[in-house]
């Protein structure tokens, strides 16, 4: 396994997100001394003025692009326009303006909803673009498949080695826990915790509680991107034609929403009544990734459900007074 020199200077894009901050604590625990990271303030990646800018200014040899427009399956729904065109822009800023600064590597986070809503399960990478999406996500599912195809392109075109790997839901510290922005776990772990505190008599789930999800923990995901980061030129290219320049990152196993909801339940320490509002929307049916393509080139999750969720909601509990937590 070819391993990046610590003295690589990567530039983190979103570094105070979920999966960017786990990115950022894996690399610093693995000894590398050159992070680079900037926050939305202090560069808004959606301004290709202000993007070309910073690589002008800040030569780095590595861009792991963590940034984006993120949110659950009701701000999908809500904000269509802020989803397509937010991370449309940020991609096309940091990766054209990447290869134009020179840098050869980049590592793209696209997402699993990038797949067709019907696609046979588990979902290989060859299903994508075999099938219409699912509606709900639709238009942030359009620019993901931009961002995968962008990478391609410019590796096709400029010889670039920019690479995609696509994520199953994610949870764990730092998650965003908005009420209704929100992805299913952090909404659950605080309206179970809410409603412990409160003794609220039962706790309303979003949908009918059949579809089936899979879930990896954000370190494990910081975990494959890193060795994704690592894998030699050729071995990555062998390993994702034809033109598949993307490798999924998952689980491998599922739960039904109903069975996430008990689970968390238990978790959190809620013992009142579960009810189903099946006015809300229950998004795509399935989207369980195959994920023997990262298990061939060496790489499988470790954190099991249970204790992932036990340790995302301990660090919900240790943080709820304190700015981390983005409510
Ligand atoms: N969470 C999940 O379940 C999944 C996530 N992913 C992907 O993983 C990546 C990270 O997601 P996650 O960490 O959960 O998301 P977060 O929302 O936690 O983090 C996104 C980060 O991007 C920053 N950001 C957003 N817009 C801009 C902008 N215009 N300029 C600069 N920075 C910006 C945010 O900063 P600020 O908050 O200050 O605006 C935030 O730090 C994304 O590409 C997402 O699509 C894929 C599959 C599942
Ligand atoms: C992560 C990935 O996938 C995302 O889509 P999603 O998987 O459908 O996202 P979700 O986590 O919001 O919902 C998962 C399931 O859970 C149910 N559900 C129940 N109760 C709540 C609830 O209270 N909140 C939410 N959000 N969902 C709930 C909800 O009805 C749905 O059936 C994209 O938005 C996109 O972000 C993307 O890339």
């Amino acid at each position: 396994m070819q391993k990046l020199p610590l003295n690589t200077r990567i530039y983190v894009a979103g570094h105070r997100g979920m999966v960017g901050s786990a990115i950022v604590r894996r690399l610093q625990a693995e000894g590398y001394q050159h992070v680079v990271t900037r926050t939305h303030a202090e560069l808004d990646l959606t301004s290709q003025t202000a993007v070309q800018a910073f690589f002008h200014d800040n030569p780095v040899d590595y861009v792991v692009l963590a940034a984006a427009k993120v949110g659950g399956i009701h701000a999908n729904n809500e904000y269509p326009a802020d989803f397509i065109y937010e991370n449309l822009m940020i991609e096309c800023n940091v990766i054209h303006q990447a290869f134009a600064a020179g840098v050869k590597n980049l590592l793209f986070l696209g997402s699993s909803c990038i797949y067709p809503k019907l696609a046979s399960q588990p979902m290989q990478e060859s299903a994508l673009l075999t099938g219409v999406l699912e509606s709900t996500n639709e238009p942030y599912a359009v620019a993901k498949i931009a961002g995968i195809k962008l990478c391609e392109s410019y590796n096709r075109q400029h010889g670039t080695d920019y690479r995609s790997v696509m994520p199953t839901n994610l949870y764990g510290p730092y998650d965003n826990y908005h009420p209704e922005n929100s992805h299913v776990i952090p909404a659950l772990i605080r309206r179970f915790h809410e409603a412990k505190q409160t003794s609220a008599e039962e706790v309303v789930i979003w949908g009918s509680g059949t579809p089936k999800r899979e879930f990896l923990h954000v370190d494990d995901m910081a975990a494959a991107c890193l060795h994704v980061m690592n894998i030699d030129a050729e071995t990555y290219q062998a390993n994702t034609q034809p033109m598949l320049s993307h490798i999924n990152v998952g689980t491998g196993t599922d739960v039904t929403i109903r069975e996430l909801a008990e689970l968390l339940a238990e978790v959190v320490g809620y013992q009142g009544k579960i009810a189903f509002d099946s006015s809300k929307p229950d998004g795509t049916p399935r989207k369980l990734m195959d994920v023997e393509r990262l298990a061939a080139l060496g790489w499988q999750a470790r954190i099991d459900l249970k204790a992932g969720l036990q340790s995302a909601y301990d660090w919900y509990a240790e943080h709820l007074d304190r700015e981390a937590i983005r409510l």
